[in-house]
């Protein structure tokens, strides 16, 4: 199976002298990966849940704000992650679509995590540490040293994720922008390892099975039906035959 996002494309990227700049999928050409502004990812604190109703709903209310404008954001007092996936389940979609459809078809043994390693780099301005992607999951949870090196897209512009310690980063993935008809947004991200020192992070993919049928819940829909299957058989089958994820574009009706 092909990497997910195309690590091997990386190492070509490399080999061939390639720059940063030049990724098909990046929306915000002509980086200089070093002199990218900082930014600081929305925060949200996640115990305000428990609160009463008023800090509740302004909570979810972030969520949904975040999940819009930015498609990341980042969350403390999050206790188990699972209390987060369930206020995406229940809260945000504001009763319109029926909230078991994750719980039927996302769970411990469909989703899986990634730990990515990024030794120091002394051309970390001219190659990726991993190069720009989108998520195709549901959505990701990730957990990042104190390093830096994430890297959004938010406004045709590339920002650097500002570290903040405990917290974890939640960002929307391929699948949550189909559903949601392109309401909350996959956003394209990479990273720059650092010159000096080694980073690590662990990102948690939320995935359905394979035979989820993944359909907008608005209409008109924007993207066809498809499978998860068939979804991750594409990217593969782009990514083998291009070196490029071409992800939800290839399902636009
Ligand atoms: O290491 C990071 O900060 C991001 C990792 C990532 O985007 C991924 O594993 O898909
Ligand atoms: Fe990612």
């Amino acid at each position: 199976m092909a990497s997910d996002p195309p690590y091997l494309e990386t190492y070509k990227t490399l080999f061939q002298g390639n720059t940063p700049g030049g990724s098909k999928g990046a929306k915000a050409k002509d980086n200089k990966l070093f002199m990218v502004e900082e930014c600081d990812l929305p925060l949200i604190d996640l115990s305000r849940l428990n609160l009463d109703r008023a800090e509740r709903d302004k909570c979810k209310r972030e969520i949904t704000d975040a999940s819009s404008n930015w498609g990341f954001f980042q969350v403390t007092n999050h206790g188990v992650p699972r209390q987060l996936l369930k206020s995406m389940q229940y809260e945000q979609m504001k009763g319109e679509v029926d909230a078991s459809f994750f719980q039927e078809n996302c769970s411990p043994s469909t989703s899986y995590l990634r730990m990515n390693r990024y030794p120091p780099c002394p051309i970390s301005s001219e190659v990726f540490g991993m190069m720009p992607h989108t998520d195709s999951d549901f959505l990701t949870i990730l957990y990042q040293d104190q390093v830096g090196g994430l890297q959004l897209v938010k406004d045709d512009r590339w920002f650097s994720v500002k570290p903040k310690p405990d917290a974890l980063i939640i960002n929307i993935g391929d699948l949550f922008q189909a559903w949601s008809n392109g309401v909350y947004t996959s956003v394209e991200h990479q990273v720059v390892a650092s010159e000096e020192g080694e980073r690590f992070s662990v990102a948690y993919f939320y995935c359905p099975s394979y035979n989820t049928v993944i359909q907008s819940y608005s209409k008109p829909a924007t993207y066809r039906t498809f499978s998860f299957r068939e979804y991750r058989q594409q990217v593969k089958k782009d990514v083998d035959s291009t070196g490029h994820k071409v992800g939800l574009p290839r399902f636009l009706l």
